[in-house]
């Protein structure tokens, strides 16, 4: 059987990287950022479909930031107006110390406290505010991509057809993160910015007329020009970085997975090589990052700097122009003091906006890596759609009791021909063996029928499947979840209310010669997460999963070489068991001592041509085992 490992990209050395870049889409900040930002924006704002984003209503309150965001901006607002007094506090000063006024020094001084007060509460508030605001957006992101992907057929179909999506899971639980702590960073700038600007623009032009904000205006654009180009080449490395950072994560997850199979082989030392050779590459991305952030930040920093020299050049217009004149000095002083603060800060809000580019291209790489997921599951959705229309599987209530392959072609998502033609019928009580070469398409005929495949020609009829219960699918390797004992007998339960007593398991265990692992664990309801892959065999999870379908007494059991890993006895012990309590079997298996328990046997040459054995044999549920 294929494994979905095959979606991720190989590891490739820095040189290799290279060659391989030219090759690769390019991302950068332009009109398709913007197109995926403003997406996952309308996701944030209206992640359930509401009609109106600003509804007060508990629903809407939970499914969008809205309000959250709007508090958010209050607060930035309210902060900026403190912001203002306190800025406003020194020159004040000037004019109650050169004017020797005490009374009037001593009354400012709780004013002052007050404002200084409030800034630093409204200033903490506000990160307070910002934690919770990327807490939720990245709630809300992660459940709409998560409903996305996890649901019937998606995944699969993303893993195994959609090569070009690199590490789905980095994506959601990575990626997302990233993003919304990115969007926490530069959201109060970004909004608040502006609005601050019309404020300040008009302030300074009160004092110096059309020149002030017009420089102010004039440096802006020019910083921002030139960080542009700066930023642009940034977006692409940090996509790239974190398509490394993902396969690297993926190389160590498969070291734990595999460490057993590693230490029989004594591979340690080529997955040392392999696991250096992916982290340079990972580091190539970063020292790339680390490289191009250098000309942006000088860029930045000078326009920070030059930013004040410019709000004295400004206050210096209307003092030369002798706007003041009938002013003393220490008037004068208090007027530039309160003049600078307000070009200074206007520079300032500029400044930050420019600096916000930074991020902004982090932003943009991470835009990226979660805007394509949400496309390539939007074509996921559009191809299951059109599999549907154009090969339907008939799921009717009339079809009760047969599975029906009524002239089926079958190809390999490669095109390789796996069967053509193919009818067969499997009645209540039709055992039926798939066998034949490696690579002929066993798995693939329980892939079609499990609605997996679309046939390019013919149907299949499958009986409704109820809650997962009519038909249960068995694969070679035994899906252990990340829960208690219970729970794995119990999957997939799709109804919560379902349960199992304590005596059914104790039963169940039996049946599967599985008792002894009531004196392994805890209790029935401790969950041992990972641990199971050390507390069972691979021949003991296969029997695990045997209880699962001893639990469920489906209609049809399709078995996928599923007890490969199990001694004669059992194997039969499990088969017997299970056509017992009235289970039509479909296997796919060479070992004889399997094959001897299914009535029908249909052989696959590999070319496409397949033939039936025994369809006039009685059923197997009257041979005695
Ligand atoms: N996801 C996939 N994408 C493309 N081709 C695939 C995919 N999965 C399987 N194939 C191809 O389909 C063919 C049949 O594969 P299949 O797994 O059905 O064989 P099999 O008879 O079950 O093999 P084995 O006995 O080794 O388990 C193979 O040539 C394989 O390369």
């Amino acid at each position: 059987m294929r494994n979905s490992f095959s979606s991720h990209e190989p590891i490739l050395n820095s040189d290799e990287e290279l060659q391989h870049e030219s090759k690769k889409p390019d991302y950068s900040f332009d009109r398709v950022f913007l197109n995926r930002f403003f997406r996952l924006l309308k996701v944030l704002f209206n992640s359930k479909g509401l009609n109106k984003v600003w509804s007060t209503s508990k629903e809407a309150r939970k499914n969008s930031i809205f309000w959250l965001y709007m508090t958010f901006i209050s607060l930035s607002i309210i902060y900026q107006v403190v912001v203002y007094f306190v800025g406003m506090i020194p020159s004040s000063f000037y004019a109650i110390l050169t004017s020797k006024d005490v009374i009037g020094f001593r009354n400012y001084m709780l004013p002052c406290l007050f404002l200084v007060f409030s800034a630093a509460t409204c200033k903490s508030l506000l990160n307070f505010m910002g934690g919770l605001f990327a807490l939720k957006a990245r709630r809300l992101l992660t459940v709409h991509l998560q409903d996305r992907y996890i649901k019937p057929k998606s995944m699969y179909t993303l893993v195994m057809n959609h090569d070009q999506i690199d590490n789905p899971d980095q994506r959601i639980t990575q990626d997302i993160d990233k993003f919304t702590e990115t969007l926490r960073q530069i959201v109060t700038n970004l909004i608040i910015a502006p609005i601050m600007v019309v404020y300040y623009g008009y302030k300074c032009w009160a004092v110096t007329g059309f020149a002030g904000p017009l420089l102010i205006f004039a440096y802006f654009f020019l910083g921002s020009f030139v960080s542009k180009k700066f930023i642009q080449p940034i977006v692409n490395a940090v996509f790239f970085k974190e398509l490394q950072e993902g396969n690297f994560r993926y190389l160590h997850v498969r070291l734990r997975q595999y460490a057993e199979s590693i230490a029989f082989c004594d591979g340690e030392e080529e997955e040392k090589i392999r696991a250096t050779k992916s982290l340079e590459t990972l580091l190539t991305y970063q020292r790339t990052i680390v490289n191009k952030e250098l000309p942006l930040k000088m860029v930045n920093e000078s326009f920070s700097y030059l930013g004040s020299i410019l709000s004295y050049m400004i206050i210096a217009i209307p003092i030369f122009a002798g706007a003041f004149e009938d002013k003393d000095a220490s008037e004068l002083s208090a007027i530039i003091s309160a003049n600078s603060f307000v070009a200074m800060y206007l520079i300032y809000l500029f400044s930050t906006i420019i600096e916000e580019s930074s991020k902004l291209s982090n932003l943009a790489g991470y835009t990226a890596r979660i805007g394509e997921l949400l496309e390539a599951l939007d074509q996921v959705d559009d191809e299951i759609e059109n599999i549907e229309i154009d090969h339907p599987h008939n799921r009717d209530d009339n079809q009760t009791d047969m599975i029906e392959l009524e002239d089926i072609t079958l190809y390999s998502p490669r095109s390789k021909l796996i069967v053509k033609d193919l009818n067969m019928k499997i009645n209540q009580g039709d055992h039926v063996a798939i066998v034949g070469p490696n690579g002929s398409g066993k798995t693939s005929i329980l892939r079609a029928l499990a609605c997996l495949w679309p046939c390019s020609k013919g149907r299949v009829h499958v009986p409704k499947i109820k809650l997962g219960k009519d038909i249960v699918f068995f694969p070679q390797l035994p899906y252990i979840i990340d829960g208690s004992l219970r729970e794995q007998i119990l999957y997939p339960n799709t109804t919560p209310t379902t349960k199992i007593s304590d005596e059914e398991i104790v039963q169940l265990l039996e049946m599967v010669r599985l008792s002894h692992l009531s004196g392994l664990i805890e209790s029935y309801d401790t969950n041992y997460s990972q641990k199971w892959n050390t507390l069972l065999s691979p021949g003991e999870q296969q029997r695990l999963v045997f209880a699962r379908a001893f639990y469920w007494k489906p209609r049809f059991a399709i078995l996928d070489e599923a007890t490969s890993a199990m001694d004669k006895d059992t194997e039969s012990h499990l088969y017997k068991t299970l056509i017992d309590l009235g289970t039509t079997v479909i296997s796919v298996s060479h070992h004889p001592n399997v094959i001897e328990f299914h009535q029908k046997i249909l052989r696959l040459d590999g070319q496409g041509g397949y033939s039936i054995e025994g369809e006039d044999m009685m059923p197997t549920s009257l041979l005695a085992v």
